[in-house]
């Protein structure tokens, strides 16, 4: 379990973490989504003791991570899989990690095995692809066999099968009563992976709610429709409310009326229908429209020409 309260990180006059409020459960994925420089890494820079909040708490399983006992046997993170000694073989990065936290040596095996390693066990890690540094920083953040888990964008340069391995490894650590969370800028990715989301934007908390509810709650529908006669249909529509864009296929897309209406109104008219089809937006559309205003780096008008 993680719970932040009111959490809050200043760095000079730039808010980077702003108030929030969430909590973590255990058995369940939970991405943690945002654009660009919503402030995901410095919030679980806050969870893990990484730097201190301006104001408000966080606890990892009841105790700020600074006062856990035994902290990797608590949490196991992932933040950046590329901060290991190039030097080092993966066995010994993990030997070294387990003899400093005193955890036991037969560990180092048991996840080696669990990230598919033990072949390359011996290999010098500056070798590592991005997806075998990535399975290390995991191997990593189990040694200690801890309860919660906390990755940062660990999908990031994975090819198809890295992805699917990491989705499996981490619906079965969830499956096992565990807490896990994982930030992601990936919409697509969190649908497959994800239980519970977390969506913050501009430091905000913008959504703490279910996967499926998120679509629903958020998601605009909207009506394609087609007639031999567009100009006509058109204003009809328009006379009645509706916003409708001119749809890159072929048609109208229509906001603000339903499927429905929009036929009867067509009827009424003595207008031809060829097609009417109601579209619901995906999870990415959704999710791009609520950070689209809380986006932390668009590219400024000006530096398009
Ligand atoms: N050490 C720091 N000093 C000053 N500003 C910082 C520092 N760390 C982060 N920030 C600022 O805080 C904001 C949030 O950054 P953060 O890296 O937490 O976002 P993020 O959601 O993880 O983004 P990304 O997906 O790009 O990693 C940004 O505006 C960033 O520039």
């Amino acid at each position: 379990m993680i719970e932040a309260r009111d959490l809050t990180k200043r760095y000079g006059d730039r808010c980077a973490v702003d108030g929030l409020t969430f909590t973590v459960r255990p058995g369940r994925v939970t991405g943690f989504l945002g654009p660009n420089g919503a402030g995901k890494s410095t919030t679980l820079r806050l969870v893990l003791g990484l730097d201190a909040p301006t104001s408000g708490t966080v606890t990892v399983m009841g105790r700020p991570y600074a006062e856990l006992p035994a902290p990797l046997r608590t949490v196991g993170s992932l933040l950046d899989a590329r901060g290991v000694h190039g030097g080092r073989t993966a066995h010994q990065h993990l030997t070294g990690l387990a003899a400093s936290n005193r955890l036991p040596r037969s560990r180092v095996g048991d996840v080696l095995d669990r990230t598919g390693l033990t072949e390359v066990a011996h290999h010098r890690v500056k070798g590592f692809s991005l997806g075998m540094s990535q399975r290390l920083g995991i191997a990593a953040a189990l040694l200690g066999d801890p309860q919660v888990l906390i990755l940062d964008e660990p999908v990031n340069g994975l090819d198809t099968e890295g992805i699917r391995w990491i989705r499996t490894l981490l619906k079965s650590l969830a499956a096992q009563g565990r807490t896990v969370f994982l930030s992601s800028h990936l919409m697509s990715e969190m649908e497959l992976t994800a239980d519970h989301l977390v969506v913050i934007g501009r430091g905000r908390l913008l959504a703490d709610t279910t996967v499926r509810d998120f679509i629903e709650t958020n998601s605009r529908a909207h009506t394609l429709v087609r007639s031999p006669e567009p100009e006509r249909l058109r204003e009809l529509l328009q006379a009645k409310g509706a916003t409708v864009r001119p749809e890159s296929r072929g048609g109208w897309r229509v906001d603000g009326l339903d499927a429905p209406v929009i036929g009867d109104l067509a009827r009424d008219h003595g207008l031809a229908v060829h097609e009417l089809t109601p579209v619901h937006s995906s999870l990415e559309e959704v999710y791009t429209a609520l950070s689209e205003d809380s986006a932390e780096y668009r590219t400024p008008p000006e530096a398009i020409r």
